[in-house]
């Protein structure tokens, strides 16, 4: 019987999918606030928490970050209001499993239960190689083509793209198309890993070497052996064990910590990244010498709304999908649908638009999708995001020099706070600013973080 807690505030909520979930045969407990959920975590081994993104006394980052410092290995999905949806996609950079937005749908809660019990945290889906869709866009179509070159090669690719564009899913494609495809294919997201343990994770550990180490550890580079190597999220490794993994990669061995004996692996490793490694390396966070090993060959994987051709093709054969998974029967969607989901901008890419899909599949009572069953931050879209939306298509978009500066201030903020670890007196310091100055900036520009 799965564990399952429900972190949330609304002790309606919560007491209803717990009741959903144990009628279901799950195993359920709620915690009302973000303190009383950490320490039921700290108790016992769930195979699922759900989180409310705001609570009280914590906000779903900070639930996070506390899961990840105390290497607690259960999935968390954060339940989010569909206004929240870019934070949401942001959380899933600090480790989040996935994301739901309200209000809630037991049969979604259930299906999501029954998936996340059987996986571990820092792996993840991959419904089968059929899946794989080559989509209808050019330049999609193009990085396929590329992947499908580099397959049979050992040649170590780096992939780029945001969130929830399919890198794990062209990583998978290219290990089925290599002649390692009969040997494990793992995937580990250095996202989810605590800093401090990334280097036990890559290359294992013998027992006693550092407290904790209770037992011997295979790493997933030993576990992959013969395979292929997934390391999504690569920028988020320390310096030292980025100085380790080039090691690894250039001799073609791993020393387990605590070792001195180095051992032969034969592993392909392919990394993914949302970020700017090269600005990374410039800022000094990413060495250099690793970005040349691991980008002998790079795939950009562009975000969903620069592929408007795919973005009917994917929510069709995700409404198909949807159809086998729930058993119904949509047989398509409204001209309205259509265009709306053409014109929204889908910040969480191809893995938002599949969400979507799913749930309107659910509440939908026709034969075909009609704007109702579309969350509502969609259908008004783009009232309240023109001038960005107009930037990320590429097309010209005139704004006022006080509007650009302002832009310019609100990222660098945001950056500055997520550079600091969201320690805000510590990015106060890096703007040379007071904290006083950084909260008021923070309200003034209606910062989420
Ligand atoms: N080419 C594809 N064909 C079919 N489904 C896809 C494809 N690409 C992505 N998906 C769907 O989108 C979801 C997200 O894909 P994936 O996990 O590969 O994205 P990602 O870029 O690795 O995300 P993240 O950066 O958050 O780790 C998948 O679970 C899958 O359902």
């Amino acid at each position: 019987m799965a564990g399952i807690l429900i972190i949330d505030d609304d002790t309606f909520i919560c007491k209803t999918i717990q009741k959903q979930l144990v009628n279901k045969g799950f195993q359920a407990d709620v915690a009302f606030s973000g303190n009383a959920g950490i320490k039921l975590l700290k108790e016992r081994r769930y195979d699922l928490v759900l989180c409310d993104f705001r609570l009280p006394d914590k906000d779903g980052l900070e639930i996070l970050h506390e899961v990840k410092r105390m290497n607690i290995q259960s999935p968390v999905v954060i339940i989010t209001a569909y206004a929240d949806v870019r934070m949401a996609v942001k959380l899933m950079k600090h480790g989040a499993r996935d994301y739901m937005t309200k209000p809630l749908q037991q049969e979604e809660i259930v299906s999501l239960a029954q998936k996340l019990s059987t996986q571990s945290r820092k792996t993840k889906d991959f419904e089968s190689p059929g899946d794989f869709l080559m989509g209808e866009t050019p330049a999609f179509k193009q990085s396929v083509k590329y992947a499908s070159k580099v397959a049979p090669t050992n040649m170590s690719v780096l992939i780029e793209g945001e969130t929830g564009t399919g890198k794990e899913y062209v990583a998978r494609f290219i290990h089925d198309k290599s002649n390692r495809n009969n040997k494990p294919f793992v995937a580990v997201d250095c996202g989810a890993i605590p800093k401090e343990l990334a280097g036990s994770e890559l290359f294992g550990h013998v027992k006693g070497s550092f407290t904790g180490a209770l037992e011997n550890k295979t790493g997933v580079f030993q576990q992959a052996n013969g395979g292929t190597l997934f390391l999504d999220e690569i920028g988020n490794l320390s310096y030292e064990v980025q100085i380790q993994l080039l090691r690894s990669l250039q001799e073609r061995t791993i020393t387990r910590i605590g070792e001195n004996k180095p051992q032969k692996v034969d592993v392909r490793v392919i990394t993914a990244t949302n970020e700017n490694l090269v600005r990374e390396v410039a800022d000094g966070h990413f060495r250099e010498d690793l970005l040349h090993r691991i980008n002998e060959f790079k795939i950009v994987l562009p975000p969903l709304r620069q592929r408007p051709e795919d973005i009917l093709f994917f929510a069709n054969h995700f409404r198909k999908m949807a159809n086998q998974e729930l058993n119904a029967d949509v047989k398509g969607f409204s001209d309205e649908v259509n265009e709306i989901l053409i014109r929204y901008e889908w910040p969480g890419n191809i893995r938002e638009l599949k969400n979507v899909i799913k749930r309107a599949v659910l509440l939908c009572s026709e034969a075909v999708l009609s704007a109702e069953t579309l969350p509502e931050e969609i259908v008004q879209f783009p009232e309240k995001t023109v001038a960005r939306d107009s930037e990320h298509r590429g097309t010209k978009a005139f704004v006022s020099l006080k509007n650009a500066a302002s832009g310019a201030e609100k990222e660098l903020i945001i950056r500055a706070i997520e550079e600091a670890g969201y320690n805000k007196s510590k990015a106060a310091r890096n703007l040379q600013i007071d904290r006083k100055t950084l909260y008021n900036k923070i309200k003034q520009y209606g910062i989420d973080i």
